[in-house]
Parts: C-alpha cells; structure tokens; sequence
C-alpha cells in the first residue's frame, strides 16, 4: 500500500444507534478509527446508512400527520435529506473535535447530497430495503393493515419494513465533494445513500426509495478514483455458512470467489449480500482497486492488512 490511500469509508448501523441521545454517545467511538486513517495520512471520504433513521423519521412524521393538526405527511426524498443532516450534523461534530483532541485542524463537512436514479428502474415495482426499527409478527401485520407498509422477516432479526431501492446511477454534487477532498476537507456524503433524485431537463426531482449506502458508496468511490472502499459493519470478517457449524470467516476473496458464493447465497439479502456486491463493484471497476470488510473497531487494523476479508479482482 502507498504512503497515502483515497478512502471511501461506509458506516454501518452499529456506529450510528436508535436515537439521538444514543447516536450522540456512538458517534464519539465511531469518530476514533475514522480519525485513525487521517492520522495515518490518508484522505477519508465519509458514507454512512440511515435505515434505521429514515424509517424513524418516516414514520414519525406519518403518525404526526395522522393525529396532528398542520403537520403534514413528508415525502421520502425530504425523510432522506433530513436524516442526512441529523446524522451528518453528530459525526461532523464527533470527528472535528477527535481531530482537535489530537491536535489537528482539518476541516470537516457533510455535503447533502442527491444521488440519481433510473425511474424506470425494476427495484420500484419490488420494495427490498429493509428501514426502520424490527417488529414482532404480530406488529408487523398491524402496520401492513393500518398503515400499508410492506413488512418482511429480516435475515432472522425480527420484521421490517421494506421501500424500493434502485441502482445509484451518478452523485449530483460530485464535483463539489471532489474539490473539498481536493482541499483535504473531510467529507461527509452520500449519506443514507444518497437523496434519491432522477433527472427531468434541468431539474432533479426527488423519488420515494431509499438507496443501498453500500452501493452509493461504491459509486462515489469510482467517481472520486479511490483506491479503497472500506465497509465497516458489526462483524470483523465475512462468512460463508453464516451462522452453521461449518461457518468459515473470510480473509481475502477475489472476484471467482464472490461470484460462487453470492450465487450459492451465502450472503443475507439485504444485510451482506449488498456488501459483498458493492464491494465486488468497485475492486473489479479498476485494476488496483481495493474493497476491505470489516468492523468498525478493526478499520485501521484492516487498512493495514492485519484483518476484515478483502475482495480484491484476483
Ligand atoms: N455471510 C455473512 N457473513 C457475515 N455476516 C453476515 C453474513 N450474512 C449476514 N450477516 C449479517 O449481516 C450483518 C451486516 O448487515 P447489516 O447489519 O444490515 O449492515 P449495516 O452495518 O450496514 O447496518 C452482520 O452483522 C451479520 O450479522
Ligand atoms: N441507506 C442504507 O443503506 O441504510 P442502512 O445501511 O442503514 O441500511
């Protein structure tokens, strides 16, 4: 690896929490191993999800709407851009004062940012994302009736709701976060994969869906020529026969590899089979490009090769 890499970073739920009070306290730890890699001297660009967040704010909103005189009911894109700023509001705070604990002073900033879509995508008429908090059956089935949601078991954590989640085509405000990297400002973006967004002449104009933070990331990633994506969730490495007695953890797999166990599924829809594509997705996008797996406490022992699983074209 060369003195300095262009590191995509995407932060899973486990660095974010449920509520604000919680999300304000994980911040704190999420800040550290982020602030690792820039004392290291590399270049960090910062993706995070926002399913949990967006389904809260989502669905807040709805109940308000329902009960509340004058609150009106709020579109998905709008859910998307308000999770972008309440997330990117603790982590750019959380990161800025790790870096002046350590004595550095580089500037940080979230970037609200639209992501484009196909709107005539075939992710619109099969909602897959999971958002949201879990349910118990039983709720899960009193929101299908009373609210209208699509509600699926999520890889055995309970029930949750399902939204639409196309392919992230382009990053609308790619040159802005392209120049602020430039500057060696910390980025925030792409958050919650991006406000979903299609193009209509001159105008973008937002669409109900929630993007895979795990391909926008790698989309950015591309579009900025990053040399690593770097997709930090709960477990340090990837498994095949997840779970089972013969589970096998994963140090490295290249792309022959990927293809067999994604088409054997090994990887849960919707929690690591995203990964492992979108990771798959940037490593074979260009010859020396780079995807590491791994969890949030283990980022700088990945980087340095010490752990996570590593998809890499050969
Ligand atoms: N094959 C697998 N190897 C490792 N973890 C897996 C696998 N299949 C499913 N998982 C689960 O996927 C989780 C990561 O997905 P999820 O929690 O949805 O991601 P995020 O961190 O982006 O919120 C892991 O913590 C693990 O419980
Ligand atoms: N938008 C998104 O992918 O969020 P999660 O990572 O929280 O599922």
């Amino acid at each position: 690896m060369k003195m300095k890499d262009k590191i995509v970073v995407a932060l899973g739920g486990n660095a974010l929490g449920n509520s604000p009070e919680e999300q304000l306290k994980l911040v704190k730890g999420t800040a550290k191993p982020i602030v690792d890699l820039i004392e290291a001297g590399h270049e960090v660009i910062l993706a995070h999800g926002n399913g949990p967040q967006v389904g809260m704010i989502n669905l807040a909103m709805s109940t308000a709407a329902n009960s509340a005189a004058g609150t009106p009911e709020m579109p998905f894109p709008e859910c998307g851009a308000m999770s972008q700023g309440y997330i990117g509001y603790h982590l750019q705070n959380a990161i800025r004062e790790e870096l002046l604990n350590r004595n550095m002073q580089v500037p940080v900033a979230t970037v609200v940012t639209q992501v484009i879509v196909d709107r005539n995508d075939p992710a619109f008429q099969n909602p897959t994302k999971p958002i949201g908090a879990f349910y118990s059956k039983e709720e899960a089935d009193r929101l299908v009736s009373e609210k209208g949601y699509s509600m699926v078991e999520d890889a055995g954590r309970g029930y949750r709701r399902v939204v639409a989640s196309p392919k992230p085509i382009d990053v609308a405000e790619k040159e802005t976060v392209s120049a602020l990297v430039e500057k060696g400002h910390v980025v925030i973006t792409v958050g919650g994969g991006g406000i979903p967004v299609y193009q209509d002449g001159n105008s973008l104009v937002g669409i109900p869906a929630v993007i895979d933070k795990d391909f926008a990331s790698a989309k950015i990633a591309e579009i900025l020529d990053a040399d690593y994506l770097i997709i930090l969730t709960a477990v340090e490495k990837v498994a095949i026969n997840f779970g089972k007695p013969d589970e096998k953890w994963l140090s490295k797999i290249n792309q022959k590899e990927a293809e067999t166990y994604i088409s054997e599924g090994h990887f849960a829809p919707g929690s690591m089979l995203p990964k492992v594509e979108a990771a798959l997705k940037f490593a074979t996008s260009k010859p020396g490009r780079k995807a590491l797996i791994t969890s949030l406490e283990k980022a700088k022992e990945g980087i340095e090769g010490k752990t996570g699983t590593l998809v890499m074209l050969d």
